[in-house]
């Protein structure tokens, strides 16, 4: 399977999303990663405009909810035709299997292949303080996140959010087919900024990670084409 370098699409608008994107010639077939600034400002609309341009598109909305509701918005997630999405682990297995129903169920009904449904284990800004004393969970980081590993698999996902920190333990402990998709990814030079839990992309390549998303390093960058592809060729020389 493509092992991908998701592009954060981090932006207030659908203008300025775009501007951005078209930047990047279409046979480059990137995959972008739509969050919750972008959806929220711009809806649906974004998420076609991307694909329109023959780009993937990973929805990251973290769904976390009663399973009634997570079941509802994933079933209209499910119809958007984008290759990953997400959920929050922490909701638990009632709510995790409730997200995969929903999603196969919307895809299906447009005639579509279900999207990657990964959970959300330890975001990358969580540190062992954060997990001890704002979570009251005890234990590492690294303890959690194989935990939600874990839950996410027998909840029927098809993989997690996690730091590239975690990501051999993670196959090591389920199986090396779940995909471990990793945010936190910096190169060498550039700075944190709020993600706690970083590696480079040629340690993440290392480690075994499926996939990089990368905003950031790559949305504020003089010349984003160079970043990304500076990214692409560290990451898949390994
Ligand atoms: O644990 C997580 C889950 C999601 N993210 C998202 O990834 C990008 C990272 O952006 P950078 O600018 O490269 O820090 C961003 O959209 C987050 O919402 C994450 O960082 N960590």
């Amino acid at each position: 399977m493509k092992r991908p370098v998701i592009i954060a699409l981090d932006f207030p608008t659908a203008e300025q999303a775009l501007t951005f994107l078209d930047q990047f010639p279409a046979a480059l077939h990137v995959t972008v990663k739509i969050g919750m600034e972008l959806f929220y400002a711009a809806g649906p609309a974004i998420v076609k405009a991307v694909q329109d341009r023959g780009h993937a598109v990973f929805l990251d909305l973290k769904l976390h909810d009663i399973p009634n509701t997570v079941e509802a918005g994933m079933r209209v997630i499910g119809q958007l035709g984008v290759t990953y999405t997400t959920v929050h682990a922490a909701g638990g297995h009632v709510m995790l299997a409730a997200a995969k129903r929903g999603l196969v169920a919307g895809a299906a009904s447009q005639g579509l292949p279900a999207p990657k449904l990964l959970a959300i284990t330890q975001l990358t800004s969580t540190n062992q303080t954060i997990l001890n004393e704002d979570q009251q969970i005890a234990g590492t980081v690294q303890q959690s996140v194989v935990h939600y590993a874990d839950l996410a698999k027998r909840s029927g996902c098809d993989g997690v959010i996690c730091s590239a920190q975690e990501v051999a333990a993670i196959h090591s402990a389920v199986g090396s087919d779940f995909l471990g998709i990793t945010p936190g990814i910096r190169p060498a030079s550039a700075q944190a900024d709020d993600q706690q839990r970083v590696m480079t992309p040629v340690a993440a390549a290392k480690a075994g990670s499926n996939g990089l998303v990368v905003g950031r390093p790559i949305t504020r960058a003089s010349a984003p084409v160079n970043a990304y592809q500076q990214i692409v060729q560290e990451w898949s020389g390994q």
